[in-house]
C-alpha cells in the first residue's frame, strides 16, 4: 500500500509514469477543451459531435426526442456543439456496429461532409463496436459512459473526486485497450493506419493499468479513513443530503439555505469537500451536503468509483430529494434516483419530495416537441402531442395522498415557498435530532 498518497507529484502530461505512451494518452479527458466552467472558450474551438440512438421499435417518438435532448445536453455540458441527430430503430442493435449497415453509410457520408470530430451514442457501446466504429467512421467514437466520465472528469475539484474519476477512466479504459489503436497511429502520424502494436506491448500496457487501478483504490481507501475521522468530529448534529437527478437545482437550493439565512454558517469544513456546509435555521443546527446528481443509465462502474462521494448520502439522516417538475420526463427521473438510491443502499431513509422549479412548469406545454429535433418522421399521436398535463394543484394532492413522506412545492429561484421549506426542515430536522441525540435537546439555548 502506498504511504506517500495525496502527496505524488502530479503533472498533467506525466500522470503515469511507467506507461506507455498510449496508455498515457488514453485515460485523461476525450474533450480536451470541454470544460463547462472554461467561458473563453470559443464557438471555433469546439469539437461538433453527431449524436447517434438505436430506440427499440416500441419507444414513443416523444420519448426518444427527450433522451436525444438529454444527450445534447450532455454533449454540450463536455464542451462540444451538436451538429446532427440520427435515429434508427431496431429490434436490437447490431451486434457488430451497433446501427445496421446502411444507417452507418449515412452517418459516415454526414461526417466526411461535415467535418464532424465524434459520434456520441446513447448506449453503451462493446469493446468490438467501439473498435469497428472507429475503423469505420475514423474519427471519435464515444459512447454514454464515457460521455458522463469526461463530464465527471471536467467538474471534479476535489482530490477524492479527482481520484474517484481517474479510477473510472482507468477502469473503463482496461477492457478497451486492444481496441484503441487505430486513430492513435493516426495521432503519430502514422498515415495509413496500420496494424496494432503486438500482444507483448497491449499486455504490458494492461499491466500498467490494473497497477494504477489498484493503486487508486487504495489511494480511496486512505481518503475514506480519513472522512471516517473527520466525520466521527461531527457527531452531534442531523446530516441532510440532497439528491436528486442532475440539473434539477440542489446546488441552488444548497446557496440557499446556507447564505441566505442568516443564522447559516457558510463555513466549510475546511477538511471535507466543499459541499458540506453547516446550516442553521431557525436555531436548528445540522449539516447539508451537496451531492453528485444522477442520470439515466448511470454506469455501475461510475457509482462504485464514486462510493466516497456517496458515502454522504449512505450516511445521511434525511434526504431532500429535489425533483424538476418542469422537465416533461420529471416522472421517470423519480424513478431512476429512487433506483439509484437502492443501488447504493440508502433507499430506507426519510426521505422530503422538494419539487423545484414550479415557475417553470407549463400544463399546457406540449410533450416534449422539439421543433429543431430533425425528425422528418416526426409525427406525433394527437394524444401525445397535445398532451395536457395536471396542473401544479392537481400534482400537489396527488402527491400528498400518495406519499408518506413529506412533499413541498418550491421555486428556488423565483425563491416561491421557501419560508415553507425552511419551516418543514426545521420541522423535520428538530425531530430527527430529537431522536438521536437526546441529551442534546437544549441546543436552542446552547446556540
Ligand atoms: N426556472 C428555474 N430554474 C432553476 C430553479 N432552481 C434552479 N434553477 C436552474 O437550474 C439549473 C440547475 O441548477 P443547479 O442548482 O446547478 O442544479 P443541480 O441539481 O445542482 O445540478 P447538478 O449539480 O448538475 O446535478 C441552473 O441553471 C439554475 O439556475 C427554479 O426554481 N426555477
Ligand atoms: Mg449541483
Amino acid at each position: 500500500m502506498s504511504n506517500n498518497s495525496g502527496s505524488k507529484p502530479r503533472q498533467n502530461s506525466t500522470r503515469h509514469p511507467g506507461a506507455t505512451d498510449t496508455v498515457k494518452g488514453r485515460a485523461g479527458r476525450i474533450l480536451a477543451k470541454g470544460n463547462k466552467d472554461a467561458t473563453y472558450d470559443t464557438a471555433q474551438e469546439q469539437e461538433s459531435a453527431v449524436l447517434v440512438a438505436v430506440p427499440d421499435k416500441r419507444q414513443p417518438n416523444t420519448t426518444t426526442q427527450e433522451y436525444l435532448d438529454e444527450l445534447a445536453f450532455l454533449t454540450e455540458t463536455a464542451g462540444a456543439q451538436v451538429v446532427k441527430r440520427f435515429v434508427q430503430r431496431l429490434e436490437k442493435p447490431d451486434i457488430r456496429t451497433f446501427v445496421g449497415e446502411g444507417k452507418l453509410a449515412e452517418i459516415k457520408a454526414f461526417v466526411n461532409h461535415s467535418g464532424a470530430s465524434m459520434v456520441i451514442f446513447d448506449d453503451d457501446l462493446s469493446p468490438s463496436q467501439l473498435r469497428n466504429l472507429e475503423a469505420e467512421l475514423k474519427v471519435k467514437i464515444v459512447d454514454r459512459s464515457l460521455l458522463i466520465i469526461d463530464i465527471f472528469a471536467s467538474r471534479a475539484k476535489s482530490a477524492t473526486a479527482r481520484t474517484q474519476v481517474e479510477l473510472a477512466q482507468y477502469q473503463y479504459l482496461l477492457p478497451r485497450l486492444t481496441g484503441l489503436w487505430t486513430h492513435l497511429d493516426k495521432q503519430r502520424g502514422g498515415g495509413v493506419s496500420q496494424r496494432g502494436p503486438g500482444e507483448t506491448e497491449i499486455e504490458t500496457d494492461r499491466r500498467v493499468v490494473r497497477d494504477r487501478i489498484s493503486f487508486l483504490k487504495e489511494k480511496l481507501k486512505d481518503f475514506d479513513k480519513q472522512s471516517v475521522t473527520q466525520r466521527k468530529s461531527r457527531t452531534g448534529l442531523v446530516r441532510v443530503a440532497l439528491v436528486g437527478y442532475t440539473n434539477v437545482g440542489k446546488s441552488t437550493i444548497m446557496n440557499l439555505l446556507s447564505r441566505s439565512d442568516v443564522f447559516a454558517e457558510n463555513k466549510l469544513f475546511a477538511t471535507v469537500d466543499s459541499t458540506v456546509r453547516k446550516v442553521v435555521l431557525d436555531t436548528v443546527p445540522f449539516l447539508l451536503s451537496d451531492t453528485v446528481g444522477f442520470i439515466r443509465k448511470l454506469p455501475t462502474r461510475l457509482i462504485e468509483s464514486f462510493k466516497s462521494t456517496l458515502n454522504e448520502i449512505r450516511e445521511a439522516d434525511l434526504l431532500m430529494h429535489v425533483v424538476d417538475i418542469s422537465h416533461p420526463s420529471f416522472e421517470e427521473h423519480i424513478e431512476v434516483v429512487n433506483d439509484t438510491l437502492k443501488d447504493i443502499g440508502a433507499a430506507d431513509k426519510p426521505i422530503l419530495l422538494v419539487f423545484n422549479k414550479i415557475d417553470q412548469y407549463n400544463p399546457e406545454a406540449e410533450a416534449g416537441l422539439d421543433p429543431e429535433g430533425g425528425f422528418e418522421d416526426m409525427n406525433p399521436h394527437e394524444e401525445e402531442g397535445t398532451l395536457i398535463r395536471p396542473t401544479l394543484d392537481q400534482l400537489q394532492a396527488s402527491y400528498m395522498a400518495k406519499m408518506h413522506d413529506p412533499v413541498i412545492f418550491i421555486s428556488a429561484q423565483e425563491r416561491e415557498n421557501i419560508d415553507e421549506l425552511r419551516a418543514l426542515l426545521v420541522r423535520k430536522v428538530g425531530e430527527l435530532h430529537r431522536q438521536r441525540y437526546p441529551n442534546t435537546l437544549e441546543y436552542d439555548e446552547a446556540e
